[in-house]
């Protein structure tokens, strides 16, 4: 998939019954987690379920990506030994705080025969959100996901729906990813009943610049869908910026107008992502 994924849904890699359920839910991106999700005396179990089920596939067109155990855990290297003999092609890293880490993982992964393997590197430590420009431009990286639970706890933030404390970091992070020309992805909403809640910090998550929403539970799907997925009003408007802009050229103007405004090279190249992610989107909804 080329497109940057609108909903990425994480599940417990220990949660059979989840990861089956994701071969039919209209998430984007799917992560399994052996992090966070799973106990200690858990871990080995859900890492031998996850590979039986990454074997068995029926994913579709959803992009996969397994959230490994950091290497300073006891955990780490034999996650990144046993996902390197997979077909998965994107780990997910969680708690970077430097690009040695990166290095770290980059050289076992070596070791073990693959190069090849893409990375998100999550920012959810003071030290991360600090750091976040060598990482996103470091080896492999290609987005950054926000861990915004365990960043608000460092940070120690009182509870606040309007994320006011964040903002720092979310706009750093968007920035650094910009800059990298790499996804940026926003953290996961906990509140699974709180529908109108998370429309506005998927609102809020679109307008500092985030490509897509990270999830935890099915039911957020069609609201991270919908919000970071061109409306058709926009869609709409970028046919008829093309189109103008198009005969413009055929007939050798050097400049084009669009309801009053001049259209420039950056409007089209705009609506030209805009109507390939519609193209995209549309391919995915005829797929199961
Ligand atoms: C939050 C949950 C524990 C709730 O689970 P449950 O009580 O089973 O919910 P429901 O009964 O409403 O579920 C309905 C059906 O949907 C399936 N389901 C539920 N969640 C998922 C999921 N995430 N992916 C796929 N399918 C899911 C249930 O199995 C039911 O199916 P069925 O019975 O067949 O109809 C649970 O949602 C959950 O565990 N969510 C994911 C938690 C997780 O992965 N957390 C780690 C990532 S987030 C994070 O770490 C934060 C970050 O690091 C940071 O710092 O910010
Ligand atoms: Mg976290």
């Amino acid at each position: 998939m080329t497109m940057n994924p609108r909903s990425t849904l994480y599940m417990p890699a220990i949660n059979q019954r989840a990861m089956d359920k994701a071969r039919s839910l209209p998430a984007d991106a799917v992560v399994f987690d052996l992090e966070d999700a799973v106990a200690p005396d858990a871990k080995e179990l859900a890492r031998e379920q996850l590979l039986r089920q990454l074997a068995a596939g029926g994913y579709g067109p959803r992009k996969l990506v397994v959230r490994c155990n950091a290497l300073s855990t006891p955990w780490g290297a034999d996650d990144l030994r046993a996902l390197a003999g997979s077909a998965i092609s994107t780990l997910c890293l969680p708690k970077v705080e430097s690009v040695g880490q990166l290095q770290a993982v980059g050289n076992l992964l070596r070791q073990c025969g693959r190069d090849d393997m893409a990375l998100w590197a999550m920012i959810e430590a003071p030290a991360g959100v600090a750091r976040v420009e060598s990482i996103a431009t470091s080896d492999n990286v290609t987005a950054l996901l926000m861990g915004t639970t365990d960043l608000a706890a460092e940070l120690r933030l009182p509870a606040d729906p309007t994320r006011s404390g964040l903002y720092y970091a979310l706009g750093r992070c968007v920035l650094a990813a910009r800059l990298a020309g790499i996804m940026a992805l926003d953290g996961v909403f906990l509140d699974i009943t709180d529908t109108a809640g998370l429309r506005a910090v998927c609102e809020q998550g679109r307008a500092l610049g985030f490509d897509g929403k990270t999830l935890i539970h099915p039911g957020q799907i069609a609201i991270a869908n919908e919000v970071f997925g061109p409306s058709a009003a926009a869609v709409e408007h970028a046919r008829c910026l093309l189109e103008v802009w198009d005969e413009a050229m055929a007939s050798g103007k050097a400049v084009a107008v669009l309801d009053g405004r001049l259209i420039e090279t950056m409007h089209v190249d705009e609506a030209r992502r805009v109507l390939d992610t519609a193209a995209h989107i549309a391919r995915l909804d005829q797929e199961p």
